[in-house]
């Protein structure tokens, strides 16, 4: 695309929102503003730096077998520096623990310390990323029989609680070195293939649990705690301990952030719906985008339906300061880097999109019972010259706009990933 192109097409975007009473230029000014979460999981397939053969547990699995995985710490930061480099904005990556700069030493995970992590510290001050974490609580022996920090022996819920304590003081030190609150999320795979008799014992250690670590205060401006549930995993699909109803009643009982993750409801379960409700009761929402196909297949997000919904609840409910958005899916069927390019572009264009909405027309309609002008206007707005602005907001960053970036993958993999 040329550059005379984009900037005629922006000029005639912005006069065609201008009829509708929208600002272009204060709707891209608000989507630079929006940092998104890139989690570092998807450049290597969830293996972490442990130990180079460590099987993925916990009933998560990246299925594919594309060459080019990261197999280092510096190939997994070449990648994801070569992924932000075709996306627009300053943004954040979401680190976990068994990604830690561990120099060749056996570090288990109770272990673990704001040392380990250091150079990921570095390196994202150098690069003018910002940090978010997660305590690892699976892909370990003491999460073979699928329990952690609910489970029936003291000795193994020690063990968990120690390591999700250690890696809030990390998070607490990302976000103390890099001036930003670093978000740290507890997800655990607990749960059941079969049908499960205790389950409130289950339930009842995990509150303990929790209970426990967050006895350890940590600065609010340094970092912030949240929980993630889930509906089932493999391995676990009759009973997972940590559920919705078990995290939105700790979450709001503790006043602790939620996560929400697309992949973790039923099928034809929203997460969009969820935010209106969540914001009334809990602080803060963290949301886990992600793409599931029949189940919790973790596909990169595109711009479909939901992730139009969900960024206009977001939108809607003016509530950019307390929903943090991040990604969650590993697809090692296709080009790694593409593969995050694909979804945080897609994430960006959803948002301009929420952000372009003639919202105050349309409330009008509403609130005056005008049910056919509502849906007419909300089906225009869908093909209003939103592409346009984001082509444009590409251009004013600096980054390819447009399926030119396609080609600069291809370029990285013949160049990098393919002599891996
Ligand atoms: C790596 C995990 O997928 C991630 O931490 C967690 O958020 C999850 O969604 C598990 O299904
Ligand atoms: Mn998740």
């Amino acid at each position: 695309m040329k550059e005379s192109q984009i900037n005629q097409a922006f000029e005639y975007a912005k006069a065609r929102y201008a009829d509708l009473g929208i600002d272009v230029e204060k709707a891209v000014e608000q989507l630079d503003k929006l940092s998104i979460s890139l989690h570092c999981w998807q450049a290597d397939d969830v293996a972490g730096f442990e130990n180079g053969d460590g099987e993925l547990t916990g009933g998560i699995q990246a299925t594919g077998n594309y060459p080019g995985k990261a197999r280092s710490i510096s190939e997994l930061r070449a990648d994801i520096d070569k992924a932000m480099s075709l996306i627009p904005g300053d943004h954040r990556v979401n680190i976990h623990a068994f990604y830690g700069d561990f120099g060749g030493e056996t570090v288990d995970r109770d272990q673990i310390e704001p040392k380990h992590f250091q150079s990921w510290i570095d390196w994202a001050k150098e690069k003018n990323y910002k940090l978010d974490f997660n305590c690892t609580c699976f892909s370990h022996e003491k999460s073979a029989d699928g329990f952690t920090l609910s489970h029936r022996d003291p000795a193994i819920r020690q063990f968990w609680i120690d390591h999700v304590v250690q890696s809030r003081k990390i998070a607490e030190e990302m976000g103390r070195q890099l001036g930003s609150e670093c978000i740290h999320n507890i997800w655990i795979p607990d749960g059941s293939k079969d049908l499960t008799v205790d389950r409130l014992l289950y339930r009842k250690n995990l509150k303990e649990s929790l209970d426990q670590i967050f006895e350890y205060k940590t600065n609010d401006d340094y970092m912030l705690d949240s929980i993630e549930c889930k509906l089932f995993g493999i391995g676990s699909e009759s009973y997972v301990v940590g559920s919705h109803e078990f995290y939105m009643g700790y979450g709001v009982a503790n006043n602790k952030m939620i996560t929400l993750d697309s992949g973790h409801f039923h099928p034809t379960e929203v997460i969009s719906d969820k935010i209106s409700s969540l914001l009334l009761f809990a602080p803060e929402i963290m949301l886990h985008v992600s793409r599931g196909v029949r189940w919790d297949s973790d596909h990169v997000v595109i711009l479909n339906d939901e992730l139009q919904a969900l960024t206009q609840e977001i939108i809607r409910a003016n509530a950019l300061d307390r929903v943090h958005v991040g990604l969650d899916y590993f697809d090692a069927s296709i080009n790694r880097i593409g593969a995050y390019v694909v979804g945080v572009r897609a994430t960006q264009k959803a948002l301009l999109q929420a952000l372009l909405e003639p919202i105050t027309q349309l409330r009008a309609y509403e609130a005056n019972g005008q049910n056919f002008e509502r849906l007419a206007l909300l089906e225009e707005a869908k093909s209003l010259p939103w592409a346009a602005v984001f082509d444009y907001y590409c251009l004013k960053k600096g980054v390819i706009a447009g399926e030119a970036y396609i080609a600069d993958i291809q370029q990285y993999e013949k160049e990098v990933t393919s002599k891996r």
